[in-house]
């Protein structure tokens, strides 16, 4: 859903539009000084054409005093002057521009960093569309920010500040009238903003949304098709296609009705008033070069504040872009309890007899008043085989994540080899932990690299692992071995192949601890086989921790935890949990036998 544009944020996501600018440009710092230096050379040069112009005529042409080498200079300075600024601004525009790009790939590097360290809880909630447009659209946007605020605004405001500057040189009590006139175009553009900021700030809301809907859709393209829910999906699409359509109309008719005529029309009333002073003093022979400055800097003031005014509308949607940047930067990245690390007892850490996993009155919910897991305690010996069961929301993934550290375990404690889990540093818990999630998630890249997983493993390491995973020999039989090409998600292999390359990736990083997710419940019964052959053979030298819906994945398991909402309901061996007459064990054991 949209929250409601605010406009009364406008401050605060400008705030946040400029501390991200300044972040993004920090190392390109010294170009931004030299481009706004440059910018007010030629600003300065701009303003010295008319005062050459006014020269020539009082000095020359009114008197007829006919110095030709001078009047060379004046007219060669005239157009000179304007050249010159004209190629300056190119210049630096050039100079900004090159800034701006640099800036927006830095930005989006900070920004994919940054998500690939947030934590689960965060992709809860995120939609994976509005994300890919926080990274891709929104970061691109932030570039017009440097070519509209640091380019156009800026050289505009030189301009202005040097052509008013010079008006009050020439003429003081002209330049007042000219200034007392410049409030109402302030006006203009308050009314502007006023009018349209709502309208680009759901555009911008909406046009998120329209990439979350078509990432979603292809997403599950085959059970929104198998559900025949093509024309509910494409008229809710159409509805928020329409929405930003309105939206983006709102701002271009505040832009056509109010800003653009409104403009115009005191462009043409300053013309007039300036015209009319002098009309009503007696015009002296000097007075003539003056009016021509004056006319002149009249399209100086003018353009530079259309210029900034026209604008508004795209720095609008830049701030607002650059603001939900902003807020996704601002999101805390997974936070590990670097005092716990300190006071932990790292030498535990390699004694054999400390339990690979010790939970302690472990108490979790996702949402506050709505426990998921109650009072678990449990010690898992290292090298151990422990099965996890229990019904279908029992919480066996929730425990697993907890283990994984996707979510902090806030009531109770778990310690991992001895150390509190939030106390082990990243990459050592990264290399101890391994993970077969249920669904294998492959690249569209070789078997070799997705068993690597950007972690430069030597060859060796990696057959190793496809050994140990015994997804070796069918990943030699693949045209290219090791290098040949998976497909997206792995389309060119079977499930169960999938599955094998997802035990070899865990287990090339050779895990102290392997957590599986129910990694055998998509896969036939005789790679369900070679599956448990493959943890068999771990035995004593990994400690795995399998969740399992198909119990005879885990029915040689050391020890068998059934979890029944969110408590552990029993525990023990396989023919110990069969012996306890009606337990739950042996009631999931004999159905599943049944449904055989
Ligand atoms: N990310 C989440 N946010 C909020 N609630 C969640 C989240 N994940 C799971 N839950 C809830 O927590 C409870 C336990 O879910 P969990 O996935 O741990 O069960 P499970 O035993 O693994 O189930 P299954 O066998 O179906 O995978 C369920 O009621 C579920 O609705």
């Amino acid at each position: 859903m949209l929250s409601k544009p605010d406009t009364t944020s406008t401050r605060r996501q400008m705030a946040q539009a400029l501390a991200l600018l300044r972040r993004a440009a920090h190392p390109d710092r010294h170009h931004l000084a030299w481009a706004i230096l440059w910018l007010a050379a030629a600003a300065l040069l701009e303003v010295l054409g008319p005062i050459m112009g006014k020269a020539l005529i009082d000095e020359h042409l009114l008197p007829h005093h006919l110095d030709w080498p001078r009047m060379a200079g004046l007219l060669a300075g005239v157009v000179l002057t304007g050249w010159i600024a004209s190629g300056l601004r190119y210049l630096q525009l050039v100079r900004l521009s090159g800034l701006a790009m640099r800036s927006v790939m830095r930005l989006r590097e900070m920004v994919y960093n940054h998500v690939l360290s947030l934590p689960m809880a965060f992709f809860d909630r995120a939609i994976t569309g509005q994300l890919v447009s926080r990274v891709t659209n929104d970061t691109e946007a932030v570039k017009n920010l440097y070519i509209q605020v640091l380019f156009v605004m800026l050289d505009s405001t030189i301009v202005l500040v040097g052509t008013v500057c010079a008006m009050a040189w020439l003429d003081w009590r002209l330049m007042l009238i000219v200034l007392a006139l410049l409030p109402a175009v302030l006006l203009i553009v308050w009314l502007y903003q006023r009018w349209s900021a709502p309208a680009v700030t759901r555009a911008r809301a909406l046009r998120s949304e329209i990439n979350g809907q078509m990432a979603e859709s292809i997403g599950g393209m085959s059970v929104l098709q198998a559900n025949n829910a093509e024309a509910r999906f494409g008229a809710r699409f159409a509805a928020t296609n329409r929405e930003h359509y309105s939206a983006r109309l709102s701002e271009l008719r505040a832009n056509a009705w109010l800003l653009r005529p409104a403009l115009d029309m005191f462009n043409i009333i300053l013309l007039a008033a300036v015209i009319f002073m002098f009309g009503h003093r007696e015009m002296t022979a000097t007075e003539v070069g003056v009016l021509y400055a004056f006319i002149s800097y009249l399209a100086r003031v003018i353009e530079p504040l259309i210029q900034i005014t026209m604008q508004f509308s795209q720095l609008q949607q830049s701030v607002v872009a650059a603001a939900r940047v902003g807020a996704l930067l601002d999101e805390a990245a997974t936070a590990l309890n670097t005092e716990a690390g300190l006071a932990a007892d790292r030498s535990a850490a390699n004694d054999a007899s400390v339990p690979a996993v010790s939970i302690r009155h472990l108490d979790f919910a996702y949402n506050p008043g709505q426990p998921v897991l109650h009072d678990l305690s449990l010690d898992i010996p290292q090298g151990s085989f422990t099965g996890i069961v229990g019904h279908t929301g029992s919480g066996k993934s929730t425990l697993l994540s907890l283990l994984l550290r996707f979510y902090p375990a806030r009531h109770g404690s778990i310690m991992m080899h001895g150390m509190p889990l939030d106390a082990i540093d990243n990459d050592r818990f990264r290399n101890e932990v391994g993970l077969v999630p249920q669904d294998p998630f492959l690249l569209a890249a070789s078997a070799r690299e997705n068993i690597d997983m950007g972690r430069n493993l030597p060859q060796e390491q990696i057959e190793a692992a496809a050994r140990a995973a015994h997804a070796h020999d069918f990943i030699l039989a693949l045209d290219q071995g090791y290098d040949t090409a998976l497909g997206e998600g792995g389309s060119r292999l079977s499930v169960g192949q999938k599955q094998l390359i997802a035990i070899a990736r865990a287990l090339a990083g050779t895990p102290r601890i392997l957590l599986l997710d129910e990694a055998t419940s998509h896969i036939d019964s005789q790679t369900e086989q070679i599956v448990q052959v493959a943890l068999d053979e771990l035995r004593g030298k990994v400690t795995v921790i399998a969740i399992a819906h198909r119990l005879s994945t885990i029915r040689d398991a050391d020890r068998i935890i059934v979890l029944n909402h969110g408590r552990i309901a029993e525990t023990g061996p396989h023919e110990q949990l069969m012996q306890i007459d009606g337990g739950l064990y042996q009631r999931l054991y004999l159905l599943q036998q049944l449904a055989a």
